[in-house]
């Protein structure tokens, strides 16, 4: 097996002294597609936040076996200020890693691949306006090509479809797939249901981390989550755990 890329080595965090995650571990491989699921307020942004190193953690280490890494974030819909200056194209070229932020000269290259990226996602149109004019979905979609311009090595996805149409939803899905072909994906996400046929592994995050090698919810996720949730089951019929 290949080395981690990204380790949480029993990690504890929280804010203003308050622990909202106990000695969590996590270990994300190169060909890893993790859905994060969870009940609100379990914890699941923080533990993003600790990977990003947004979030200085209490106790515990995080760590890249493999050297340094990069990572490409969408945050959540929520946490987004829709009243800063910016068009769609600024915004995407912003997340460009090699930018010196007092002088930020984009190549012609990264300029087309800026402009790739907002034509995948349908919002050519959009590309000279400002985010303020965006709509929740078409945000979300500005965003999720400020994640993609690094190509990075681990692409952590907060709560994609929020706003996001079904029909983009489902092609968000497809190019996830694809787009796992050359990276890590960890994706936090409600819709369980979906997220179990979509990603390889789950990670059930309520202050500690249930994390088990399948796409299944079984009873150890359930006791996790502890909430009512559907079992999703993609086993023959006998092997399915009643809820
Ligand atoms: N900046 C902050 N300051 C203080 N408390 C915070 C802050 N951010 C989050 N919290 C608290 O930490 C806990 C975990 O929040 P977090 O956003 O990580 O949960 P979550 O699992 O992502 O929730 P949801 O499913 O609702 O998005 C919550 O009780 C929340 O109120």
């Amino acid at each position: 097996m290949n080395k981690p890329i990204a380790e949480l080595e029993n990690i504890s965090a929280g804010y203003q002294g308050e622990t909202v995650l106990s000695d969590v571990n996590l270990k994300i491989y190169p060909e890893d597609f993790i859905g994060v699921i969870g009940p609100n307020g379990g914890g699941k942004t923080t533990m993003v936040k600790v990977l990003l190193g947004i979030l200085r953690p209490y106790k515990g280490r995080i760590l890249f076996p493999s050297g340094k890494i990069t990572i490409g974030y969408l945050p959540q819909a929520s946490q987004i200020d829709r009243s800063f200056p910016i068009t769609v194209e600024e915004l995407v070229q912003s997340g460009i890693k090699s930018l010196n932020p007092l002088w930020p000269r984009i190549s012609k290259e990264q300029k087309k691949k800026c402009l790739e990226l907002i034509n995948q996602t349908g919002l050519a149109e959009y590309a000279k306006r400002p985010i303020g004019q965006l709509s929740g979905g078409q945000l979300q979609r500005a965003f999720l090509c400020r994640a993609l311009i690094n190509e990075p090595q681990l692409l952590i996805l907060d709560e994609p479809n929020t706003y996001v149409d079904k029909n983009f939803e489902d092609e968000l899905y497809k190019w996830l797939k694809v787009l796992n072909g050359h990276m890590a994906i960890l994706l936090v996400s409600h819709d369980v249901g979906t997220i179990s046929s979509m990603v390889k592994t789950i990670a059930c995050v309520n202050h500690q981390v249930h994390y088990h090698h399948s796409n299944e919810v079984d009873e150890g996720v359930l006791k996790c989550y502890n909430a009512p949730l559907k079992v999703v089951t993609h086993k023959q019929p006998e092997n399915l755990i009643k809820p």
